[in-house]
């Protein structure tokens, strides 16, 4: 398969040179290159098939858009051809780099207005004539705007678009998480009742945030946490005091795109005509105020990936021992991944306490309340604030220690994997949160939405450990991640122009490419099991520095140094591969899966002993509170009859009582049930 515009643009590797590297992303690299046949400069994106999840329609969908699509402000590709297990795609050179790479090069803080009204306009006529053609570009964000040299700009990535047209399996993907969760709407990660364009026009709105701070709300976060955090709170905005610079048309175009409900947000074609837009200048205007005496884009890439190496090192050093949360994506702020409901989950399941991550200086977060109803559109951004206000002052108070407990165990009933530490991770705001005026997370009641979403990422996996009864017992268990087997929607991309991956190693400039694509790991390897941890055994310096990997998604990587509280066991199963192959239930032997099963039963075990330690001390002090209740009763007693309040008191410790009596009746099922496990274990492994 290969695509071909107007001017020939040759599909064979030998007909290209490439050059230096000039951006990378998820699934590929970008280099500058020179079309040696008609002398021209183009850019070539190299996507290693091999390490791309085996997503090959995703590829092929976004080659074969990026080719027939015709519009001045969409990057066109010129062709595409398969040289070994790599996909290169030609596409037009963009000089200027991605909006992205500029702002952090030179604009750290972000652009000026009319600088960015001008960047979203172009942005806007693209996603006009995508949403026209049925297209949902589904991953709008400043990494994705390019310019050239002469201020020209055009939407790029078409990684993960989606046609709207579509019908059948490529319907239902619309139905799936893609894109790169900051910038994603409410709907797509809710994955209800499936998402369109105006999907894009959220992402559009949190872009012109993007562009007018330097970075996208929530990006210093994890996943799991901005997922929430998108859920739960009030849609960001320019409403803080830095925003003051902005005008009031800017305000409200942000505050237009950014509304829960997909249904009240404008289309691109209606948005256009917004006033802000009315700002916005020539290419010539770009060209002279940003791009002019930048130095070039590959040297420019350089130093900004050397940065992105020093943050990292720093990175390494503030969170050692402690678990790691994918924290190249924490510092680059720009994080992009296809992430699925996996990923999540045993993201979720590592989030313990954020107090090292700032996040009181990011106004971003001050709202920590959710607009829980959101479904009235602004019609002002000071409206917009207002209302953001209120739901601050608004928010329901639990006092009552009981109710809460109450309402977080209903409201996590459904919640996958450590469901307080979870979500500990998602509302505690740490030391930084001295004023204790936001909410606590105990007493955080969960919307509607948000409790959706956590139910269906817990559905999708909880079902073989559903006793049919209880639903809050299907939490307890530490989830192992065994990856789904990605569904091929079809046949192979396209006939390898017979280069095999050697013989891409034809000259000078594109030998370094070689050792880049070697497949990180072996795609076949045994699902691993460690008893003990031994530093001796430890097979790679990753898993010295870092943690074992628990699981790795494109550049999304989860690690543990130990999964279990106490820390003797550790046990993970890796996949062992470099993050594009998934496991599915056929490579699954009783021989390989067995040792998992110890495992879990093991750490089942430990976490029993850890809720018996715990009940107890509930018990001792509920207890002590009982006896100083009474005994204060009595003293009252002798003055004064007792008082509502005490009677109260009384009531709810009898009530945590029998709570506590039903926790250890509960733990003892669970406990019967694990003895059985352990039995059908043994026999299968004398068997
Ligand atoms: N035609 C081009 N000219 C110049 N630079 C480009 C071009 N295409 C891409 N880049 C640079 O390379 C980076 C990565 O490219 P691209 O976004 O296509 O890769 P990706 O793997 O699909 O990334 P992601 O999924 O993270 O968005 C871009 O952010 C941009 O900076």
């Amino acid at each position: 398969m290969e695509h071909i515009s107007e001017k020939r643009y040759p599909v064979s590797a030998k007909d290209y040179k490439l050059f230096e590297e000039v951006g990378e992303g998820v699934s590929a690299t970008v280099y500058r290159a020179l079309c040696v046949p008609l002398n021209e400069r183009v850019a070539i994106k190299v996507l290693d098939l091999e390490r791309c999840n085996n997503d090959l329609d995703g590829i092929r969908r976004e080659v074969q858009t990026m080719s027939l699509i015709d519009h001045p402000n969409v990057l066109r590709a010129h062709c595409s051809f398969t040289t070994g297990h790599n996909l290169w795609v030609v596409m037009p050179y963009m000089a200027g780099g991605s909006c992205l790479h500029i702002m952090k090069y030179a604009y750290p803080e972000g652009f000026e207005e009319p600088v960015i009204a001008t960047m979203l306009r172009e942005t806007l006529n693209a996603l006009v004539y995508l949403h026209k053609h049925g297209h949902i570009h589904r991953d709008v964000k400043a990494g994705n705007i390019l310019i050239d040299n002469d201020g020209a700009v055009k939407l790029a990535d078409f990684g993960v678009s989606a046609c709207m047209f579509d019908t059948g399996d490529r319907q239902r993907s619309r139905n799936t998480f893609v894109g790169t969760p900051c910038w994603m709407a409410p709907e797509v990660m809710q994955q209800l009742h499936g998402y369109d364009f105006k999907a894009d026009i959220w992402s559009f709105g949190i872009t012109a945030l993007e562009l007018a701070h330097g970075h996208a709300p929530f990006s210093k976060y994890p996943p799991m946490k901005v997922l929430l955090m998108t859920l739960q709170n009030a849609p960001p905005g320019l409403d803080y005091e830095r925003d003051k610079k902005f005008s009031k048309s800017f305000k409200e175009m942000v505050a237009a795109c950014l509304v829960k409900d997909p249904k009240k947000r404008p289309t691109s074609e209606k948005l256009l005509k917004h006033q802000f837009f009315k700002q916005a200048r020539s290419n010539e205007y770009l060209r002279r105020t940003i791009i002019e005496g930048l130095p070039p884009l590959g040297e420019r890439f350089k130093k900004l990936k050397e940065k992105e190496a020093d943050l990292l090192v720093q990175n390494k050093a503030l969170y050692e021992n402690k678990e790691q949360l994918s924290q190249q994506e924490y510092i680059r702020g720009i994080s992009a991944w296809n992430f699925n409901l996996e990923d999540l989950k045993s993201q979720a399941a590592l989030i313990q306490d954020f107090d090292g991550i700032p996040n009181a200086e990011d106004p971003d977060v001050s709202m920590k309340q959710g607009d829980r109803n959101n479904n009235v559109e602004p019609t002002t951004a000071e409206s917009l604030s207002h209302e953001r206000a209120n739901h601050s002052t608004a928010a329901p108070s639990h006092e009552d220690g009981f109710s809460d407990l109450h309402d977080l165990e209903s409201s996590l009933s459904s919640f996958p994997i450590k469901p307080l530490q979870a979500l500990k991770g998602c509302f505690d705001f740490g030391d930084d949160d001295v004023d204790g005026t936001s909410p606590s997370w105990k007493g955080t009641a969960q919307t509607d939405s948000e409790q959706q979403v956590l139910t269906k990422l817990s559905a999708n996996q909880e079902c073989e450990a559903n006793d049919g009864h209880n639903p809050s017992r299907r939490s307890s268990l530490p989830r192992i991640v065994v990856m789904e087997h990605k569904k091929f929607l079809s046949g192979p991309l396209m006939p390898d122009n017979a280069f095999s991956p050697k013989k891409i190693v034809g000259d000078e400039n594109r030998d370094f490419l070689q050792p880049k694509y070697q497949p990180e790991r072996n795609y076949s390897g045994p699902l691993l099991y460690r008893q003990k941890r031994d530093a001796n055994n430890l097979s790679s310096a990753e898993d010295l520095s870092e943690g074992a990997v628990v699981q790795r998604k494109g550049r999304f990587k989860v690690t543990s140094a130990d999964l279990s509280p106490k820390g003797p066991t550790n046990c993970y199963f890796s996949p062992v591969c470099g993050g594009s192959t998934s496991l599915s239930t056929s490579n699954l032997t009783v021989a390989s899966v067995l040792p998992s099963l110890h495992c879990i039963l093991q750490q089942n075990a430990m976490q029993r002993e850890e809720i018996l330690k715990l009940i107890k001390c509930v018990e001792q002090s509920s207890g002590k509170q009982m006896e100083s209740a009474e005994a204060a009763t009595n003293d009252l007693l002798q003055i004064s009859p007792t008082s509502a309040r005490e009677r109260e008191l009384q009531a709810q410790l009898i009530n945590l009582q029998q709570s506590i009596g039903s926790l250890v009746e509960e733990l003892h099922r669970q406990k019967m049930k694990n003895a059985q496990l352990e039995r059908q274990l043994n026999a299968l492994v004398y068997k």
